[in-house]
């Protein structure tokens, strides 16, 4: 189904919908290291890195440019990185530890500096990577341009550490930022602003509910409702209050939804 705020794939159960984002994620792979022989990709943390599963199976596994590869994450929990709260070590854990991605090319946030000076020293290496022409950049936005992004939703609504709000997503300088209260634990954090997410090449949200309880089904599907049915909230328009962050997120690039079908059940048409 295509709507306004982009392609929505819809699948009956959460292993399909696994299915779907690997091989999304291998052609587009595929596709920029062919054109640019790198391929800049952003992760969550969250449920996202459990769908992301099959791409580390076969035939993925063996087929993906792995070393093309740069990694980044959308947001960080200021834990040590061997920290079960830790974005990095999940990810670590659940899929860059299986793909021979070079271990320089892996770029985890500094959680041993304070949350601001860890922002700020995260922008400083993405600001030199954009110089060395690693990362894109688009100069309409003035931000970083990510060749994919791959984000989850929190049951607020939240994207990346962004909360509903939260005085961050008005924010229009930084690239990245530290959030120091958090409405959901660890309180210190370091999260991309919203134009470097509205900056992607390709975005997707991948967002799974059907092995939660009904309550938090029906929550979710509302939620993604909301957004995908389409809304004045940011982008272009800038309106903030009253908007969730899921709501927010309008990238200038090409945008995709993975959900499973009870996440999708409050999408029109
Ligand atoms: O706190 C966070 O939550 C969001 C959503 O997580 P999920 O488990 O509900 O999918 C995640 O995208 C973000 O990276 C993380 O720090």
């Amino acid at each position: 189904m295509s709507t306004a705020k982009g392609m929505v794939d819809v699948h009956d159960t959460e292993e399909e919908v696994a299915e779907a984002v690997a091989e999304y994620v291998a052609n587009l792979s595929s596709k920029f290291a062919q054109e640019r022989a790198i391929f800049t990709v952003v992760v969550a943390g969250g449920t996202l890195i459990h769908t992301l599963r099959k791409l580390v199976e076969e035939p993925y596994s063996k087929s993906v440019d792995w070393w093309k590869w740069e990694v980044f994450w959308v947001d960080e929990r200021m834990v040590p990185l061997t920290d079960k709260d830790s974005n990095y070590k999940l990810a670590y854990d659940g899929f860059l530890s299986k793909v021979p991605i070079p271990p320089t090319n892996i770029h985890a946030v500094n959680v041993t500096l304070p949350a601001a000076a860890a922002a700020e020293a995260y922008q400083t290496l993405i600001k030199t990577l954009v110089d060395n022409k690693t990362i894109d950049f688009s100069s309409s936005s003035g931000s970083p341009r990510f060749d994919l992004m791959l984000l989850g939703m929190g049951p607020d609504g939240h994207v990346a550490s962004l909360f509903p709000g939260h005085p961050l997503l008005k924010e229009k300088q930084r690239w990245v930022a530290a959030i120091e209260d958090s409405p959901f634990p660890p309180k210190e954090r370091v999260t991309f602003t919203l134009p470097v997410i509205n900056s992607a090449v390709n975005f997707a949200f991948v967002i799974t509910a059907s092995d939660l309880p009904e309550w938090v089904q029906a929550m979710l599907a509302e939620k993604v409702g909301k957004a995908v049915n389409g809304s004045g909230c940011g982008g272009g328009s800038g309106e903030v209050e009253g908007c969730l962050p899921v709501e927010m997120v309008k990238p200038g690039g090409e945008m995709r939804w993975f959900l499973d079908k009870s996440t999708a059940a409050k999408i029109e048409g």
